[in-house]
Parts: structure tokens; sequence; C-alpha cells
């Protein structure tokens, strides 16, 4: 049988097969040998040794199309990023920070910015225009009331998304939205949909329906950017891209040069002031880190 990793526990590997459910799972020495460690997120063959208790082997890994480091997880498809427009207030260091992250590991990035009965019109009309050319999907929802969700439910069908998010934005609430009226059909899965509110979660993946899985990311707080040259930095803000090569200057970094049509463009305002900021503080920070 054929499944996916849900979570990797002591040596346990739990593998929900669709259709039959969860099996415990041992690895078997050949992947020991073989340096191979099973990853969440992994699509796997199980030998099943016990049908009434779930158990069985894992005999094989199938090929992954993708492996993240932070989270730990393979085949990921695309995140989704959570925050609330007030209480708590975006971080958008955090977020620009996280979006850098994912676009370093070539994830597609879906921004949910929650709680809008909390927020005004033009509020979500600046954060609209602020990530509009980030490269992102950015919608808007309000969890505690269920508004907004099927096109949540519709941008993750059929894939495997981590979510990730600040503390209190609303995450358990749109996964609860989300899953709720699966509860009944995924019996023991729903189960493992409670989020755990221990500080020390493990990765794990939801199932939510039909070739559809959520992973639920734990830490977020500290995103430190590495693994960048400062010159580099600017690829990983799409919204410059329309205006890399016509700068005066080749290698134009986009801050002190003269006739530099990014600063040209944010000066008309085509490019969000807040995300170039971040920009150059990032930019800075990559040139301190240098140094050391
Ligand atoms: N006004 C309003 N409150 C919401 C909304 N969604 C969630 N909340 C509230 O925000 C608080 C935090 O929501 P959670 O879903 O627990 O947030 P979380 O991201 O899972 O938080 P952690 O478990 O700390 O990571 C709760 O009191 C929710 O009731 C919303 O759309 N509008
Ligand atoms: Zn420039």
């Amino acid at each position: 049988m054929t499944g996916k990793i849900m979570k990797g526990i002591g040596g346990f590997y739990y593998v929900y097969v669709e259709q039959q459910g969860l099996y415990e799972c041992r690895a078997r020495g050949i992947f020991r040998n073989k340096k191979m460690k099973p990853n969440v997120g992994d699509v796997v063959d199980i030998d099943v040794l016990s049908e009434e208790e779930k158990t069985g082997n894992l005999v094989k890994i199938h090929k992954r199309k993708n492996q993240l480091i932070r989270p730990m997880a393979s085949n990921v498809d695309q995140a989704l990023v959570i925050f609330s427009i007030h209480e708590p207030e975006p971080n958008f260091h955090l977020l620009n920070r996280f979006l850098i992250t994912m676009e370093q590991q070539e994830i597609p990035v879906i921004i949910c910015f929650n709680k809008t009965d909390l927020s005004t019109e033009q509020q979500q009309e600046q954060l609209r225009k602020d990530y509009e050319n980030s490269g992102c999907i950015v919608v808007f929802q309000a969890a505690a009331k269920g508004e907004g969700i099927t096109q949540v439910e519709e941008l993750l069908r059929g894939k495997t998304t981590i979510m990730a998010g600040p503390s209190g934005v609303g995450k358990s609430s749109t996964l609860n939205c989300i899953s709720k009226d699966r509860q009944m059909e995924t019996g023991e899965v729903s189960e493992k949909i409670k989020r755990g509110k221990h500080t020390t979660r493990h990765s794990e993946l939801i199932y939510i329906g039909e070739d559809t899985y959520l992973m639920d990311t734990p830490g977020f707080s500290s995103l430190f950017l590495e693994n960048i040259e400062k010159e580099d930095l600017k690829y990983y803000f799409p919204e410059f891209t329309p205006y890399e090569n016509t700068c005066k200057f080749n290698g134009c970094c986009h801050i002190h040069e003269p006739g530099c049509e990014v600063k040209k463009a944010l000066e008309e305002g085509k490019i969000s002031k807040m995300r170039y900021d971040d920009y150059c503080m990032f930019y800075e920070e990559l040139a301190q880190q240098k140094k050391w």
C-alpha cells in the first residue's frame, strides 16, 4: 500500500493511507544502511503487519519532489502564512523574512490576513497593495466567523501545504473551519486535528481531504536570514524584477545608486515603501553578517 508519512516519533512513522487509515510503521534496516531518513511528507510504500492493530513496515520511499529544511518536510507544494490584521498587529518584518526563506526554498506562498472583522476596508486595501507584486497570493478571512474560508479551502485542495504564523493570529481557528465538515468521515484522523498546545510540537501533517494535507509548523519567532549574499537579496523581492535591467548601473542594488529605476518606481508608488524599507534593512543586516 502507498501512503504519506504524517509524523515521526521515537522511531515510529505514522503513515496515512487514503480509505484505509493510519498505520504505525517502523523503518526497515535498509533505510539506515542507505542513510535515508524518512521524512514527514514522504510518499511511502508499506507492508502491513497487522490490519487489526494497524501496524506495518516502511519498505520504500518514493522520489521526493522537494525537501524542506525549515520546517523539515518532503513534497511540500506551498505555504499558507497567516497573520491577523489586528490583535496581534502584523509584524511585517517577520512576514517579509518568511517570504524570503520560502523563496529560497522555491515554495509558493499564500498570505492569509485573518480577523477582517476587526479591520477597515482601507486597511485591507493597503495590505493588498503592499503585497500585490510580491509574488504571493493574498487572501482575507475571518476564521472566527467562517468568512472567506472557502477560498482558502480551494487553494489548499489537492496540495500539501505548510501552515505558519505567529501566536494568536488564528491558525487553530482556520484549521477548525477547514476540517469541520470532514471530522466525521476521517474518524481517527480527526483526533490528530486538535493542535497540541505544548511548546515542543513535532512537525505533523493533517489529512484535510483527498490528496490534501496541511502541516502545522512549530516555531516562527526567529527567522534568521542565511545563505544569501547581500547582492542577491534583490532577487527575493519579485516586485523589483520588472526594473532589474533598466537601472543605470549594472548590478544596481537599488539603494544608493543614481539612476535607479526601482527607487523611481518606489517614488511613483509602484513599489510598497514598507517592503522596500525592509529590503534596505535586510541588506544592511546581511552586510553586517559578512563582517563577523
Ligand atoms: N475577531 C476575531 N478573532 C479571531 C478570529 N480568528 C481567531 N480569532 C481569535 O483569536 C484568538 C487566537 O486564535 P487561535 O486560532 O487560537 O490562534 P493561533 O494562531 O492558533 O494561536 P497559537 O495557538 O498561539 O499559535 C482566539 O481568541 C480566537 O477566537 C477572527 O477572524 N476574528
Ligand atoms: Zn536600481
